[in-house]
């Protein structure tokens, strides 16, 4: 070091010079711990895309990430181009999932193998496995906090996998964790009014069990305004919902639905960030932890969202026998697809 850098580095100018650069690094890093920033891992595939497109519109979201191994940076681009508030940022490659997923409040996962666009729900397993678990270990290095939303198929397998990982890694907290179940509510709710003669947007219907044909439970009984259902009409809402993925990708020749669940993705979405900044009463049906049936440990329910993620798991609504006859064939397929993701964390398949 010369004798002029010397002088310079101990000078007291210099070293006011210093302790201002340094007060301007912690004040950067304190707003940046504050925004609330969400990261779309997956963030260049056909849904979310569109999940992006849908979230820039929010006025809560002050930072949108889109985090991809594919381009990110060309669509990231032309979505900045909207005239709303919410920042994008945007990452390309293994590289920068660290960028990605620093700060941020709310991590949505759609990354998957592009191999899957046509395959059943259980036959994704194999390929997207290992996906979700590289980035279910760099999200509990980067982001162990943030709130989780589990998209990638199949769900039912995928949030126990990650859960798995999250607990090697001593980060766990079954409250933040979610699989994105919304998009049989969505189709409920439409299928409900159409039947029904009413607006889509009045109707609710609650959806249990997980996110495969067997195991999506629409519970008609409690949909509101109305639950005046023939026994045919409720068979055929239920298939309807049971066999909706399937159906499109015959619809589509070979492409599984995107617009309906990209609206549903980014509904469950928002709802996280509603609850994040404190709103009241804010209920999604997810698939997460828990204890309310004794044979499997992870079911969807309809749940309080909070702050800090679950508020209250509000469990299972009072089935009807048809209701009940669904759960009980639902629950033991639920309970193999949960070993299937345990298994494959502890690398034990
Ligand atoms: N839960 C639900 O309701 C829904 C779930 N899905 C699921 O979401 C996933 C995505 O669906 P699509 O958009 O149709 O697929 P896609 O193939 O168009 O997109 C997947 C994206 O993930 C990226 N990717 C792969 N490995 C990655 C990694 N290690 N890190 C970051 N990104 C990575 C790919 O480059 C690709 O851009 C699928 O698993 C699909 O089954 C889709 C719709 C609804
Ligand atoms: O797997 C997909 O791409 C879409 C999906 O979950 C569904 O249609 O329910």
């Amino acid at each position: 070091m010369s004798f002029l850098n010397l002088c310079f580095r101990t000078s007291p100018l210099s070293k006011l010079a210093t302790r201002t650069a340094q007060n301007l690094k912690s004040v950067r890093t304190y707003a940046r711990s504050h925004i609330l920033k969400v990261t779309v891992c997956g963030g260049a595939g056909r849904v979310a895309k569109l999940v992006c497109l849908l979230l820039k519109q929010s006025p809560l979201i002050d930072e949108l990430c889109v985090y991809d191994v594919a381009d990110t940076v060309r669509f990231a681009k032309e979505l900045a181009h909207v005239d709303t508030g919410c920042k994008v940022s945007a990452y390309t490659g293994k590289e920068y999932v660290k960028k990605a997923l620093q700060n941020s409040k709310i991590v949505v996962i759609l990354a998957s193998s592009p191999k899957t666009a046509f395959l059943s729900y259980s036959a994704m397993f194999d390929p997207n496995a290992l996906i979700m678990q590289e980035l279910i270990e760099q999200f509990s290095y980067f982001c162990p906090k943030a709130l989780l939303a589990i998209a990638t198929n199949p769900v039912n397998s995928m949030v126990p996998l990650a859960s798995e990982v999250l607990k090697a890694h001593g980060v766990y907290n079954p409250n933040t964790v979610f699989g994105i179940t919304t998009t049989d509510v969505v189709r409920a709710n439409s299928f409900a009014a159409e039947v029904q003669g009413l607006e889509p947007e009045c109707v609710f219907v609650p959806v249990i069990g997980g996110h495969s044909d067997n195991t999506i439970i629409p519970v008609l009984s409690h949909a509101k305004p109305c639950n005046d259902f023939t026994n045919a009409e409720l068979e055929k809402i239920t298939l309807g919902v049971q066999s909706a993925h399937r159906d499109m990708i015959k619809a589509k020749f070979k492409e599984s639905a995107n617009l309906s669940c990209a609206f549903a993705i980014s509904r469950f979405t928002l709802s996280l960030v509603k609850a994040l900044r404190r709103k009241s009463d804010i209920i999604e049906c997810a698939y997460v932890k828990s204890n309310v049936h004794p044979g499997t440990k992870y079911l969807a329910t309809p749940l309080r969202l909070g702050p800090a993620g679950i508020q209250k798991n509000l469990g299972l609504p009072e089935l009807s026998e048809y209701e009940r006859c669904l759960l009980e064939n639902a629950v033991p397929l639920i309970a193999d697809d949960v070993i299937k993701g345990e298994r494959y964390a502890k690398g034990l398949d």
